[in-house]
């Protein structure tokens, strides 16, 4: 079984086009929860464009299952995770001006840098991911950082899903086969959604967790969350 842990961060893109606290985050992760949903994924970025930091401490003591932090690693994301205490820290290596995460780390030549912020987190007790291309020198990279996990960045295998090139999983695949050598678990996430979603589960060994948002939000606004949740988990057995 792969855990389904849903990224809210589009509910609060929607509460803050408005400024006040319609729709909640904490009543959709409460309710993500309750529909079956394995885990909460929160993505604050510096400029708070949806997950505010104050959402983020408001999130800790209501999540029951899995808490997932992501972002890049500076110094008040840190602060932050450290603060909150998740269940798992994902590292992504966003730049400051990107609409959404768009790459993933270059583990070899930040390696120094990963080991020491994994060694903070780990320090406390935090699961920590690293955000990855699907390409077998950056997972042997990612061992060396000393994180637990790779999340594997999934646009590449979205955009080739859509286009009928179903050959995109390959790489993910066998990146998964040498994580799972190298006792890195695998994530998976980004653009995955209930059209290309069942294909990948199929096709991917040792996967452990996807992080799904986006297009999961945008699905329950046709379907609603309950039954777009268990959908979800459907494919995910
Ligand atoms: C790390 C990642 O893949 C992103 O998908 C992310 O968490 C989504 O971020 P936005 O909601 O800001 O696009
Ligand atoms: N880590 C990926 C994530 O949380 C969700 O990405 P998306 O489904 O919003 O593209």
């Amino acid at each position: 079984m792969t855990k389904l842990s849903v990224n809210i961060n589009k509910i609060a893109t929607l509460r803050n086009a408005r400024g006040g606290n319609t729709p909640n985050v904490v009543t959709a992760a409460t309710n993500a929860e309750a529909y079956g949903a394995q885990g909460i994924t929160v993505h604050p970025r510096p400029d708070e464009r949806h997950i505010t930091y104050q959402d983020v401490k408001d999130l800790q003591p209501i999540v029951t299952t899995e808490f997932n932090i992501e972002g890049n690693p500076i110094p008040q994301f840190i602060e932050l995770v450290l603060k909150n205490k998740p269940t798992q820290v994902t590292l992504v290596p966003d730049g400051d001006d990107v609409l959404t995460s768009n790459a993933g780390w270059d583990t070899l030549k930040n390696k120094t840098f990963l080991q020491d912020v994994i060694k903070t987190f780990k320090a406390e007790g935090i699961r920590t991911s690293i955000f990855v291309d699907p390409v077998l020198a950056q997972i042997e990279g990612a061992k060396e950082t000393g994180a637990d996990r790779i999340e594997l960045y999934t646009e590449a295998y979205a955009v080739a899903f859509a286009k009928g090139d179903t050959s995109a999983v390959k790489p993910y695949a066998a990146c998964a086969e040498l994580a799972h050598k190298l006792n890195l678990g695998v994530n998976a996430g980004h653009d995955l959604s209930l059209d290309n979603i069942a294909f990948f589960k199929k096709n991917m060994p040792y996967l452990d967790e996807v992080s799904i948002g986006h297009a999961l939000i945008s699905e329950a606004i046709y379907q609603g969350l309950e039954n777009v949740i268990q959908q979800y988990l459907k494919f995910l057995k």
